[in-house]
């Protein structure tokens, strides 16, 4: 469960305060798909970056699986962050001068997993995702979907309960898109929270809880009824 409550976020631009966040209250409960929509500037990604402990709110409270994160040391932020989120972005943040393995095995690695479970999800990970021939491949030489793949296998590999992905697939084209968006809401169907800011409506759509930013608040946050989110599908 994600639950913020009173949470803002304010920026300093010069002489100017910008609000990312404007006491914002949100609870998202386990397994939900929830697409976040709105236009530039919105306050989508500072959304995003506080739920996934990028980020911290000026003011506010954040629990997260009922702990309150709002005044941990950065430490034990970065302990949870790591054990119970996964990211994925538009542009696939993968490691240049690594091969897919290795970006896949990175997390594990970070958190002192022994070198032979790491092989074991590694392999396993490979497998899911179909990168079975690209294992060892850097980045530059995998098409954009194949780099989107690689990037969810990175984010899944410690089983976080959390999905957070910042346009996914934007940088994609239609084909390669669908195949991210299908593997992604198979992890939802998991029972994986899968929380998507999108600019796309009909990907929007897809989702089955859909939350509109304005101007650093929720303007809407409508859920789906059983037989809209079926025939969105
Ligand atoms: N690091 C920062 N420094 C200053 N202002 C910021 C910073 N990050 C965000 N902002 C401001 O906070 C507001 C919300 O930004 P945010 O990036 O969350 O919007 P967004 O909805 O994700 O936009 P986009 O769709 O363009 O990515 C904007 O006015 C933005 O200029």
């Amino acid at each position: 469960m994600i639950d913020l409550q009173n949470i803002t976020r304010m920026f300093t631009v010069g002489d100017e305060r910008v609000y990312g966040l404007k006491e914002v209250d949100l609870t998202i409960g386990n397994g939900e798909y929830i697409a976040v929509m709105g236009p530039s500037g919105s306050g989508k990604s500072t959304l995003l970056n506080i739920i996934g402990l990028l980020d911290k709110p000026d003011s506010g409270i954040y629990q997260l699986e009922g702990e309150v994160t709002t005044g941990l040391a950065d430490s034990k932020q970065a302990e949870l962050r790591c054990h119970k989120i996964g990211f994925i972005f538009q542009f696939f943040h993968l490691v240049p001068r690594m091969t897919a393995m290795e970006n896949i095995e990175l997390p594990l690695m970070l958190a002192g997993v022994e070198p032979k479970v790491r092989k074991q999800k590694v392999q396993k990970a490979i497998e899911t995702f179909g990168l079975a021939g690209r294992a060892r491949h850097r980045p530059d030489q995998l098409s954009g979907g194949q780099r989107q793949r690689v990037a969810i296998a990175r984010a899944t590999i410690m089983e976080p309960h959390i999905l957070l992905a910042d346009e996914p697939t934007g940088n994609l084209d239609r084909a390669s898109g669908n195949e991210v968006i299908e593997i992604l809401e198979e992890l939802n169907s998991r029972n994986i929270t899968l929380i998507m800011v999108t600019h796309d409506p009909e990907l929007g759509n897809r989702a089955k809880r859909q939350i509109h930013m304005i101007d650093g608040i929720i303007g809407s946050d409508h859920t789906s009824s059983p037989a809209t989110a079926y025939a969105a599908r």
